[in-house]
């Protein structure tokens, strides 16, 4: 099976950056109004930052020069009550934007999650948990100064540099063309460093999630880990993780670095050649000393704003391969889904019929687990599922919930095909139970009721005295209101199956499917935990992979998989005087128990 690790970087799609930043701006474009009103201030901002050279030029070429002190005070009074209104427009469309870019990552990080939870096993197969964080928390993160900015500095930068370019060609279009003499050097050079640095900036967010999902995977496995005693090599890969995330780090800030560099020169030979062709070649005298000060200042206010358009570019190019990611996990296609014209599954019996089904994990067609496999199981039946390591038992029952879908063949439960029916009316039927007993955080009475969020007080208190869970939960320091954690150390693996098996009670499957669990447990709770899986399947159609003397001998039917094929089925009883597969692998494990 193909599997990214935690060492390897994530392989993406190329796609045209513009591409990916349209649809990026697409999400702020659902706000049209609020925007509307944004540029609406940032225009008169603007407009109030621009008027301000010139009335620098009126004060000293009109009024100093006349001595005309009462016209500089209404001047004074004007430029006062500008600055109050470029204030509070200031602070008005900092927060309008600060709105919109919030609602824009919660809608992206919502259809992530939405997405995420519609995707196939074969998507969690594929890849470490840490690197599905990575997206749905940095990547999303990273994508909010590119979105407020593109908005708050963008549109007026790009308003100032069109406004004071116009009013310096205006005034003396040889000045201007003199300032702006460097500027198509600075527009090319930006291009050529954006190409490294954009795939410096990939490879930093792939080192990002490889760190991601190390230390996911190393604070999940951390009981493993200290058992082992292998902090020091998990330490030393932490610190290779880290080292690379740090690298990569570095090397996209340093090329990152150089759009500022870049500014700065061109900044600079552009306001030499201002001087130089404004003193020496047009000469000083033909130019106002007004005009000279009002050219210096919107040479600065000219350069000021290129220099936030190129950091501004440079955080799109530190950022689109965030924006990459994001797309990329929305493009996944759901590969199990409800079919279109897909109807309902009413209430069944629970008549479970595989019709030559066969079945490859998508990693590796060209290798099927399951071949030609045939059977038909009556309502109320428990199968019990045995057969070596590997066989295919796990297969066989994620296919029923139709986790994977066959690859050939067809499953019918009460002769409706699992691909015609939707999803949640299929799944909603079933009951699936795995070894590894997961717990969510809260309380006790939240895990039982998490399949029936609806159900009675005294619904979820019948269903935990069925499965014998009642009598320990009372015994818990708040009973059903005990609030567990996910790994819930203050439960033994016994108590855990227990509760499980409340929660499956509660949501009375037709159909129910069991990972047995083989791990040691008290005999007292052993025989706790045989009692409740009984009464699990009590009237209901059920598969158990079963390690279990119990559950096997006191199953309908036995299929002993191996060999992509089901080799023997039948009672213990019969099984056992066939003296085939199943007689071997009974006499081998059982015998000693
Ligand atoms: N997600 C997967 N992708 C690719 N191959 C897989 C996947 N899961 C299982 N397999 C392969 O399919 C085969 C059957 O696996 P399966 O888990 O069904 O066996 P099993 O009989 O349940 O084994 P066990 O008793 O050890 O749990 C194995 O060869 C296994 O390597």
């Amino acid at each position: 099976m193909s599997v990214n690790s935690v060492r390897e970087d994530e392989v993406m799609h190329d796609v045209p950056k513009t591409a990916t930043l349209l649809r990026l701006y697409r999400y702020l474009f659902a706000y049209k109004k609020m925007l509307a009103a944004v540029a609406l201030l940032l225009l008169v901002t603007l407009f109030i930052t621009l008027a301000t050279p010139l009335m620098i030029e009126l004060a000293i070429d009109t009024y100093v020069a006349n001595s005309d002190a009462a016209g500089l005070c209404r001047l004074a009074a004007v430029g006062l009550l500008l600055f109050l209104v470029h204030m509070v427009c200031t602070r008005c469309w900092m927060r309008m934007m600060a709105d919109v870019t919030n609602k824009v990552l919660l809608t992206i990080r919502s259809q992530l999650y939405e997405h995420i939870q519609t995707l196939s096993f074969h998507f969690f197969d594929s890849r470490p948990t840490g690197k599905i964080l990575a997206r749905v928390i940095g990547d999303v993160n990273s994508l909010k100064d590119v979105l407020s900015d593109s908005v708050t500095k963008l549109l007026p930068d790009l308003l100032t540099v069109a406004g004071v370019a116009c009013i310096m060609l205006v005034k003396s279009w040889r000045l201007a063309l003199a300032a702006l003499l460097t500027l198509p050097f600075l527009v090319a050079g930006m291009f050529l460093i954006q190409i490294s640095a954009h795939k410096l900036w990939q490879i930093h967010r792939k080192k990002n999630s490889n760190l991601n999902a190390f230390i996911h995977e190393s604070f999940s496995g951390i009981r493993i880990v200290q058992s082992f005693a292998a902090e020091p090599e998990r330490q030393q890969d932490f610190e290779r993780c880290a080292m690379e995330y740090r690298d990569s780090f570095i090397d996209a800030v340093r090329i990152g670095d150089t759009f500022g560099a870049l500014v700065e020169i061109t900044w600079g030979v552009g306001g030499f050649l201002l001087y130089f062709i404004g003193i020496r070649i047009i000469g000083a005298d033909e130019i106002g000393i007004g005009t000279f000060l009002a050219f210096s200042t919107y040479l600065g206010m000219f350069w000021s704003p290129i220099r936030n358009l190129s950091s501004f570019y440079n955080k799109i190019v530190t950022n689109i391969s965030a924006a990459e990611r994001i797309f990329d996990i929305l493009d996944t296609p759901a590969e199990i889904t409800s079919l279109p014209g897909s109807t309902a599954l009413p209430p069944v019996k629970g008549e479970v019929r595989f019709e030559h089904v066969s079945f490859a994990y998508p990693d590796e067609p060209d290798k099927p687990v399951l071949e030609n496999i045939s059977f038909t199981v009556q309502p109320g039946e428990t199968i019990a599922l045995v057969g070596p390591t590997g066989a295919g038992k796990t297969t066989i029952v994620s296919l029923i919930s139709r986790f994977y879908d066959v690859t050939d063949g067809r499953i019918c439960i009460d002769g409706f095909d699992t691909r015609h029916v939707t999803l949640e009316s299929l799944r909603r039927q079933m009951g699936v139970m795995t070894q590894d007993t997961f717990l969510f955080t809260g309380t006790v009475r939240e895990n039982i009721c998490y399949g029936k969020s609806d159900a009675t007080e005294e619904e979820m208190i019948i269903a935990a005295k069925a499965v014998n869970a009642h009598d320990f939960i009372m015994k818990m320091e708040h009973g059903y209101d005990t609030v567990i954690s996910e790994r819930s150390s203050q439960l033994s693996i016994g108590q855990r199956q227990l509760l499980a098996f409340a929660r499956t009670m509660l949501s009375d499957p037709r159909i129910l499917i069991l990972d047995e669990a083989t791990s040691s447990i008290d005999t007292h709770t052993e025989l706790l935990v045989q009692s409740g899986i009984a009464a699990m399947l009590q009237n209901r159609t059920s598969f158990i992979i079963a390690h279990r003397l119990s559950t096997i001998r006191g199953a309908s039917r036995i299929f002993y998989v191996d060999g992509k094929q089901i080799l023997e089925s039948g009672s213990h009883e019969e099984l056992m005087a066939k003296k085939g597969a199943y007689y071997r692998l009974y006499q081998s494990q059982f015998e000693c128990i």
